[in-house]
């Protein structure tokens, strides 16, 4: 049976990925348990109730314990620092200003928006969510994470917008309708341009988007994914481990298939699955009458499969598009058009699905063998105005 020295000597295998120092040095170990039985209790202090990175201590925790001879489980536990621990740890680390708590300290909840393919209005339905989130009185950021065929600007009017660098070198996110602060592959290179990188180099400029960019305090940080599930998806998983997966799908059995697909792909990095919206749900004739020319109940069935809530089903409507032409979401443009009413009900059912606050969380013992934490490579510098 390892004694608590030992195992505290274990814990040092895992880092803060923000303070870039190990728990115990930063003294965030509050306590260690040893039962007859083997099984070890940690109990670790974050800085913050929302720490983004929780589930890495989580599994850094789990992992570092379960591997010392005699441990039979591992519970993790988490509270948080108080003002006058966190005031020592600032001294500690030789800092005169707030303790740098990482850019998605203060952001309750990272909803990734995916698809099994593309073209089923991922990027449209986040747009309106967006705004439908916005009306509900939230704070609401977008991360346009489809490289590839990135649209949120255009779709949330800031077009032409350049981000600035403000004086703590944090990227300022532009806003968009009433205080959306979106971040785009787009702000940074010319209109139409092709986005050729990939692997590594998308891999950090996702890093510094979420790391660098100045996101505040967010209730809801929406990230539009690119379509399938490629390396972005993937690199966002091992970056977000806390985030949830909305599934976009139309009513159509094959692409139901398909995202079915993304859905395991969110799974297996351990993501949790949100719900499912429909989009396409069914064309409304400006006379209101309803026809169903992708077929019907395809997003029920996934939502079905999966064991998780159907959230809305936005009907095609012309406005909708039109208004993404525009800039403006349909939601914030005609909030009572019957796809703009679907999505503000996908809004306020993502809204009861949030927990509110974070308490002291029990854990199971998580398996072994898991990657801890996410490498940190060095920052790459984006061109700025
Ligand atoms: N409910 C809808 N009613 C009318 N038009 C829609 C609807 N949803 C999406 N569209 C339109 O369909 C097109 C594709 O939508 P969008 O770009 O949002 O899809 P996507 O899944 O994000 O695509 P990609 O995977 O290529 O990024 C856009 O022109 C959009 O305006």
């Amino acid at each position: 049976m390892p004694t608590q020295d030992q195992i505290r000597e274990a814990l040092r295998a895992v880092i803060d990925p923000e303070l870039r120092k190990d728990i115990v040095e930063l003294e965030m170990v509050r306590s260690i348990d040893v039962h007859p039985t083997g099984v070890v209790d940690v109990m670790v202090s974050l800085t913050t109730p929302g720490c983004p990175i929780r589930s890495h201590f989580q599994t850094g925790v789990a992992n570092a314990v379960k591997a010392l001879d005699g441990v039979t489980g591992v519970n993790v536990s988490f509270d948080v620092l108080s003002d006058e621990e966190k005031g020592n740890l600032q001294r500690k680390l030789g800092r005169g200003g707030p303790l740098p708590s990482g850019a998605l300290a203060q952001v309750k909840n990272v909803i990734c928006v995916g698809s099994g393919k593309g073209g089923v209005g991922k990027s449209s339905v986040t747009a309106n969510l967006a705004a439908a989130l916005t009306a509900e009185g939230k704070q609401v950021g977008v991360l346009d994470a489809d490289v590839w065929g990135y649209s949120q600007p255009r779709m949330l009017g800031l077009g032409a917008q350049r981000p600035k660098v403000n004086e703590q070198r944090r990227i300022v996110p532009p806003e968009a309708g009433d205080g959306i602060k979106v971040m785009s592959i787009g702000f940074f290179i010319e209109e139409d341009a092709a986005v050729v990188w990939r692997g590594p180099m998308l891999h950090k400029a996702l890093q510094q988007f979420l790391e660098d960019v100045d996101w505040g305090a967010l209730d809801y940080l929406l990230v539009d994914l690119p379509p399938g599930t490629g390396d972005v998806s993937m690199t966002l998983a091992q970056l977000l481990p806390d985030a949830r997966f909305l599934l976009v799908t139309t009513p159509q059995p094959v692409a139901q298939k398909v995202a079915r697909r993304s859905a395991e792909m969110a799974t297996k990095v351990r993501l949790e699955i949100a719900g499912v919206v429909e989009n396409m749900s069914g064309f409304v004739a400006p006379d209101g009458e309803r026809y169903a020319l992708f077929g019907d109940g395809g997003g029920q069935l996934l939502a079905d499969e999966l064991g998780v809530p159907l959230l809305g089903k936005v009907p095609l409507t012309m406005p909708l598009r039109e208004q993404a032409d525009a800039g403006t979401p349909l939601v914030a443009a005609d909030p009572d058009d019957p796809a703009a009413q679907a999505v503000r009900d996908v809004a306020k059912g993502l809204i009861a699905l949030t927990p509110v606050a974070l308490p002291v969380m029990q854990s199971e013992p998580e398996p072994a063998g898991l990657n801890v934490i996410p490498p940190r490579p060095v920052g790459m510098s984006l061109p700025m105005a």
